[in-house]
């Protein structure tokens, strides 16, 4: 199925200098190679070690600030939760948590990170279609914004805590608009067949519903359709359009409405994809839910922190298969899994500044891991590439290192944030001693053999 998150094999790739032209925050240094704001990332590469995941405080706080400047202009009196999924390193979230920026959480990892960097719990939001009791109760002792309900089960749920706890619970309905935002089969989900949400015809009903337990504030309604959505603006408005409607339905009803989440969804340009502006996505949420004047919130998560980060690997060796060359890298599928996963595409850029404009060749950049899937790319057009060269994947600051794992027993890559002149390690590479530390050998399999 073509996706704008697939390869299109028939467009040629875009040069390096393309890539770089539309990342103002890195940019090609004739001495250093390749720079992040101020610091060279060979720098960082060279201290910190490889694999590792470098973000740039000012293009967070530069990204977040423009689309607070969008809603704002567009007239709507809006906030923003940023999406932990997309980045959970407490520096990141203390950046934005310091621009003004709330959270939208789906675990109670992603609750106490958020509080950890510093978010209030009255700017959280806690999403996701399978919260425990245990999360719900301690969402409800922070006193977070809001909790939203993906089923009537979980809304019976959330009243049970409520009343256990002895607290109110402030529950936003997140609705499931059947509409197509036509990106990844992977990662839809405002479509009926998705798990999300609640089916719109039994919306209201549920609504009422909520209003008469005691334990329940209902606070209003939200909707996310899915994620790097770069089609326009059309499946947005349609959704919103549908939100709007049973906004207007459920106020005349005289039930309380507090405030419209929109979610988050919104796309980057990975490789050549036209993504739909921050004023795009404005303007559809003031023509659609503006007229109702409440205020509504969005949950972005890659286009804030995906073209802020960079994953930096090394050159384990250059593979010379029978007519392709293959190009190793010291990090994998378990670091960076979006292209195993959903055969997504990172631009690639080596890190020295004569590589930047050597005779270029394709060749296929593969992990060490031992799974055909660990191909981050296939016939790139990369210079030669010497053990030891260094790489930069781009636009790695969202699903990143937040979907990596430890397949093949690969400790964790360290992180590093960059701001201005200054950068550190925010999160240490995980040693391979804290790999092994808190497994156990039962007594009973006695001594090894
Ligand atoms: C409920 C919800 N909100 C926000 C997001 C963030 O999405 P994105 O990173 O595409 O902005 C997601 C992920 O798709 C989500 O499921
Ligand atoms: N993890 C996905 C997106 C899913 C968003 C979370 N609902 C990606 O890397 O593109």
């Amino acid at each position: 199925m073509a996706s704008p998150l697939a390869s299109p094999h028939d467009t040629p790739d875009p040069d390096f200098a393309d890539l770089l032209a539309q990342r103002p925050h890195l940019r090609a240094h004739v001495l250093d190679g390749l720079v992040m704001d101020d610091v060279p990332l060979v720098n960082i590469a060279r201290e910190a070690g490889t694999p590792t995941w470098v973000y740039s405080a000012a293009t967070l706080r530069r990204r977040h600030a423009a689309l607070r400047d969008a809603l704002r202009e567009a007239g709507l009196a809006a906030s923003i939760h940023f999406a932990a999924k997309a980045n959970d390193s407490l520096a990141v979230l203390r950046v934005l948590g310091d621009e003004g920026a709330g959270a939208d959480v789906v675990s109670e990892g992603e609750l106490r990170a958020a509080r950890a960097a510093g978010i209030p719990a009255s700017r959280i939001v806690f999403s996701g279609v399978g919260k425990s009791a245990r999360e719900i109760a301690l969402a409800l002792e922070e006193g977070i914004l809001q909790i939203n309900a993906e089923s009537a089960e979980e809304v019976e749920r959330i009243a049970e805590v409520a009343a256990a706890t002895g607290r109110e619970a402030p529950v936003t309905l997140r609705i499931n608009p059947d509409v197509d935002a036509r990106t990844h089969a992977k990662i839809s989900t405002g479509l009926a067949e998705n798990k999300f949400g609640i089916a719109y015809g039994d919306a209201a009903a549920l609504y009422a519903r909520m209003a008469s337990l005691p334990g329940i504030r209902p606070t209003g309604l939200a909707v996310h359709i899915g994620s790097q959505i770069t089609e326009g603006m059309a499946a947005y408005r349609a959704a919103y359009a549908r939100v709007a409607d049973l906004a207007r339905a459920l106020l005349a009803r005289g039930l309380p409405i507090e405030r419209l989440d929109c979610g988050g969804g919104l796309g980057i340009p990975y490789r050549d994809e036209i993504a739909p502006t921050p004023a795009a996505l404005a303007g559809a949420i003031r023509a659609t839910l503006g007229p109702l004047g409440l205020p509504v919130m969005l949950e972005p998560g890659r286009w804030i922190a995906g073209p802020a980060g960079v994953l930096l690997a090394s050159v384990v060796l250059q593979k010379r298969g029978q007519n392709r060359r293959f190009v190793v890298l010291d990090a994998a599928m378990n670091d960076l899994v979006r292209p195993a996963m959903y055969e997504a595409w990172h631009g690639i850029l080596p890190l020295a500044p004569d590589a930047l404009h050597a005779p270029l060749a394709p060749a296929d950049v593969v992990g060490p891991v031992c799974e055909t899937g660990d191909t981050f790319a296939r016939g790139r057009a990369l210079p030669d590439l010497p053990p030891g060269a260094l790489v930069a994947f781009l636009d790695a600051g969202a699903y990143g290192a937040t979907m990596s794992s430890t397949y093949n027993a690969r400790p964790l890559a360290a992180e590093v944030l960059v701001d201005g002149h200054r950068w550190a390690v925010t999160r240490p590479r995980q040693s391979h001693e804290a790999l092994l530390a808190n497994q156990v050998v039962p007594d009973w399999l006695g001594a090894a053999a």
